[in-house]
């Protein structure tokens, strides 16, 4: 099991932000985790990530039981968590390929020197995320696009076993945002592919890869399960509470508001 969420209850300022939360990941499965602004989509994958520790229920990630066994880095070795909190901690004057290779050691900055198999690995990750040509460009130089797939090179540095991506997309133009999808497909065909979880509240960026879907609302889960089973109208309609139309168009989801 890579995720297992048994009745899991999160308190922040005297609110439950997230209540009777049960939820299983298994391996070779891939999540969509599906919310609208506020659902608590966030605060599940600071806890799942071990930054936040659940006021009930049990928790288990990558066979860590939460509470028994040592955690907080040592998982996080484990987890490529790809989110804006993450990307606006770099040194803007770090390269693209100095910020790879800080995944390596799971550090922000690059502290201690790389073995010629990270360089060698840092490398290949840029070419397969299509970010080789700008290795040496300034971070803060990069598009919003481009400083995306670094951030997903950097992620899978540290070969992670499971790898969160927080709404990706954000801020990006169609083209970005579709280049940032097939390279998101990409890794789910890799040999070495961690189990993905992809969190957004757009439907329309629910790939094909993407099996499982986890539906958030106020805090709570509204469904979990196949996604043939739960995209479909009547349940979107309810879940965003208003009347939902959907199509697909190659084997991608699209809503409108009827
Ligand atoms: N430290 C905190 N103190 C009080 N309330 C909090 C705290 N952190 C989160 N919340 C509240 O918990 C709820 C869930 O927040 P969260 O950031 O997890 O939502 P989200 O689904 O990620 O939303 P978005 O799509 O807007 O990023 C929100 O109502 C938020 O205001």
């Amino acid at each position: 099991m890579v995720i297992h969420l048994k009745d899991i209850g999160l308190i922040r300022q005297g609110k439950w932000i997230l209540d009777q939360i049960n939820w299983q990941v298994k391996q070779g499965e891939h999540w969509v985790v599906l919310g609208l602004n506020g659902a608590g989509k966030t605060a599940l994958l600071h806890m799942l990530s071990a930054y936040h520790f659940p006021a009930k229920g049990s928790i288990e990630v990558l066979g860590r039981k939460f509470g028994q066994d040592v955690l907080g880095e040592e998982l996080r070795q484990e987890i490529g968590l790809v989110s804006q909190t993450i990307k606006s901690r770099f040194y803007d004057s770090d390269s693209a390929y100095q910020i790879v290779l800080s995944g390596g050691f799971a550090s922000i900055g690059l502290y201690q020197t790389p073995t010629d198999d990270m360089r060698e690995r840092a490398q290949q990750l840029l070419k397969d995320l299509g970010c080789f040509h700008y290795a040496n460009r300034a971070y803060y130089t990069l598009s919003q696009g481009e400083k995306q797939r670094v951030m997903i090179a950097r992620a899978l540095m540290g070969q992670p076993k499971l790898l969160i991506l927080d709404e990706p997309t954000n801020g990006l133009d169609f083209l970005a945002k579709e280049t940032l999808l097939d390279a998101v497909e990409q890794i789910s065909l890799r040999p070495d592919a961690p189990t993905i979880l992809y969190v957004t509240h757009h439907v329309d960026e629910i790939l094909p890869i993407f099996d499982k879907v986890l539906m958030l609302k106020e805090g709570k889960v509204y469904r979990s399960g196949n996604k043939s089973e739960l995209l479909t109208e009547p349940i979107l309609s309810s879940f965003f509470g208003t009347e939902i139309q959907l199509t697909w168009h190659d084997k991608r989801p699209q809503i409108w508001r009827k």
